[in-house]
């Protein structure tokens, strides 16, 4: 094994046992056996002891560590040794809340596999879009551990009188920040609200008997990246909580890594708070060390060919492997998806040979499909060996999909948490990956706030990619023109591409409300982001010439008209309030 590999095992798993953390052999064998874990991770070794002393717990760990696991394998260990055995008549004691249907999905898979020698410990779910009577079905039946949205599960908290949570002892928020950052922040305190911090030995109408004293109750809340909603919620849902992967005395998030080396398994590497640290949140994000990141500068106009161009050389480059491309908006994800599955082009100039930038299967995910088909596309992109996934943010959090290799961030993810766990598909439990951020020239102050958070970004050198194509008869240009877009590669490509969605009326469509969307997605930026992702600073016709359009969609909808007016109304303000305050200088 080389020196590199043998250190970034080190860094990922902790030199001990799973047993040696106190968890069941049972448990152990069922790790090792089953899921093919020979030894905990880091985070694993520092949480699982924890979680197991019944302590409450945050977790702060680099996406792709193993929290799931952290988690989840305490509590069976708990359950399983319950006497008596528990039954479905006893009802809910363990709850993991979770941001999307997903993430819901893949806990509960993670889930069924725990649990395979443990079958009197029956795990479930509820989530959002799925058939209310048949989870009231299974929720009357029993469920031990159950996954759930927020929205959902406040749903039959309400409305589900046969769901019986008067044995509830854990309350995991798996993703804390985006839980919150989704707007489920009431849902969560009606939810804890609803749950009581109290209980009392049955319910109201008698049923079930209590399991544990109150004071067992423990509630942990997880994430890859803190924000100042998880550190309210963490007010509110923990009590004396232990605090791991974040430094008490500098109030700091530390690299866990960094930290600890590799831990033995009597040193958690952790620090008790009685509150959490809010200077947490302008410090540096947990990455995974090897994770090679890099940013690509290109004009607007150019941005299509570019991306059409990297995919193409990534599968050029390697015939199999797995990408993730991440979009801004539901109609961006439809309109590249369907560009990208159908288009092929074979340049002119009497060269043979034809392009076909859908070189493996391709995938698209994001919130507004059928629930079906997001389920389809989970299952189908996990098991795919070669693979081009195109979504939203929908895909960003928790989502372990196996050998992922590369991210391209298409659009830029606004808060630097969501770069971190958008990358965080890749580069997991050790393994290698490439990140690549696009950014249009106006943009490039976005690698500063970045920065703020110790993200670092190498440029990437993309005229090399585009000269790989550049045809024979063109090879005297290389070097001779005089700014990107006037590369020969992107001069002949944009055209086809042009002259392609103009005959196809579908395609033209969907290229036309993709472009109205991601307009309003770009005003839609936030605080301190508002100034860099500026749509006063973009040309739009050169937007629309990123969507293959060769016109401005002028009268696409009374939206856009509105969106259009406003910001012409506020440019006209801006102007005015501009000039009085020349004037009053003068
Ligand atoms: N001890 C272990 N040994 C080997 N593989 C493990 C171990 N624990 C977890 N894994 C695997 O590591 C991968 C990442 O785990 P998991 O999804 O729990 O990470 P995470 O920290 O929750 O990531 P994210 O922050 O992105 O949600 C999964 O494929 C999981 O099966």
């Amino acid at each position: 094994m080389s020196q590199k590999k043998k250190s970034v095992i080190e860094e990922i798993f902790a030199s001990c046992s799973f047993s040696s953390l106190g968890l069941h052999q049972t448990l152990c064998d069922q790790l090792q056996d089953r899921m093919g874990f020979k030894a905990p991770t880091l985070i694993q070794a520092q949480a699982i002891p924890v979680a197991l002393s019944g302590r409450h717990v945050l977790v702060n760990a680099a996406t792709g560590t193993g929290k799931t696991i952290a988690y989840l394998a305490p509590v069976i260990h708990h359950l399983q040794m319950y006497e008596p055995r528990v039954e479905r008549s006893d009802g809910t004691f363990a709850l993991v809340l979770v941001p999307t249907h997903e993430l819901c999905m893949q806990v509960y898979e993670i889930l069924q596999k725990l649990l395979h020698r443990f079958h009197w410990i029956v795990p479930g779910y509820v989530m959002g879009g799925e058939n209310r009577s048949k989870e009231k079905a299974r929720l009357r039946k029993g469920v031990s551990i159950l996954v759930a949205t927020p929205g959902r599960l406040l749903d039959h908290l309400k409305n589900t009188a046969s769901f019986l949570h008067t044995n509830l002892r854990w309350v995991i928020f798996d993703e804390a920040d985006r839980i919150l950052e989704l707007g489920f922040g009431k849902e969560i305190e009606e939810i804890l609200e609803f749950l009581g911090t109290r209980q009392c030995e049955t319910d109201a109408k008698g049923n079930g008997v209590l399991r544990h004293s109150q004071s067992q109750r423990q509630n942990l809340l997880l994430s890859a990246t803190l924000n100042e909603k998880v550190n309210h919620l963490a007010r509110i849902s923990l009590e004396n909580p232990v605090m791991i992967g974040l430094d008490e005395k500098m109030g700091l998030i530390k690299k866990t890594t960094e930290n600890l080396g590799s831990i033995e398994c009597d040193s958690y590497g952790e620090s008790e708070l009685s509150g959490t640290p809010s200077s947490c949140l302008d410090a540096d994000y947990n990455l995974p060390a090897q994770l090679v990141q890099r940013f690509v500068k290109v004009p607007c106009g150019s941005r299509l060919v570019v991306l059409l161009s990297v995919l193409l050389n990534i599968y050029e480059m390697e015939a199999s492997t797995k990408v993730v491309v991440f979009f801004s908006t539901c109609d961006a994800v439809n309109f590249h998806y369907e560009l990208i599955s159908k288009f092929h082009w074979g340049p002119e100039l009497g060269e043979q040979k034809k392009y076909s930038f859908a070189k493996c299967k391709v995938f698209r995910l994001h919130g507004n499909m059928e629930h079906e088909d997001r389920r389809t596309t989970f299952q189908g992109f996990k098991s795919e060996k070669s693979a081009l996934l195109l979504c939203t943010d929908v895909a960003a959090r928790g989502l372990d999909f196996p050998e992922v290799r590369r991210i391209i961030q298409y659009d830029s993810p606004g808060e630097a948490s969501e770069y971190v766990h958008r990358v965080g598909r890749t580069a997991r439990l050790g393994k290698k990956g490439d990140a690549l951020l696009f950014l249009q020239p106006v943009e490039m102050d976005y690698l500063q706030d970045l920065t703020k958070h110790g993200v670092v970004l190498e440029e990437f050198s993309l005229l090399k990619v585009l000269d790989k194509f550049l045809m024979h008869n063109q090879n005297n240009q290389r070097g001779k023109f005089i700014s990107l877009e006037m590369h020969p590669w992107v001069l002949s490509l944009q055209r086809a591409l042009e002259s392609y969605i103009t005959a196809e009326a579908k395609l033209k469509k969907l290229a036309k409300d993709a472009f109205c969307s991601w307009v309003r997605a770009y005003t839609a930026h936030r605080g301190e982001l508002k100034r860099i992702f500026m749509v006063k600073k973009l040309h739009l016709g050169h937007v629309a010439r990123s969507f293959g359009l060769k016109e401005l969609p002028s009268l696409v909808g009374g939206l856009f008209q509105k969106q259009m007016k406003k910001r012409k109304r506020e440019q006209k303000q801006e102007g005015l309030s501009k000039r009085r305050k020349v004037k009053g200088k003068r």
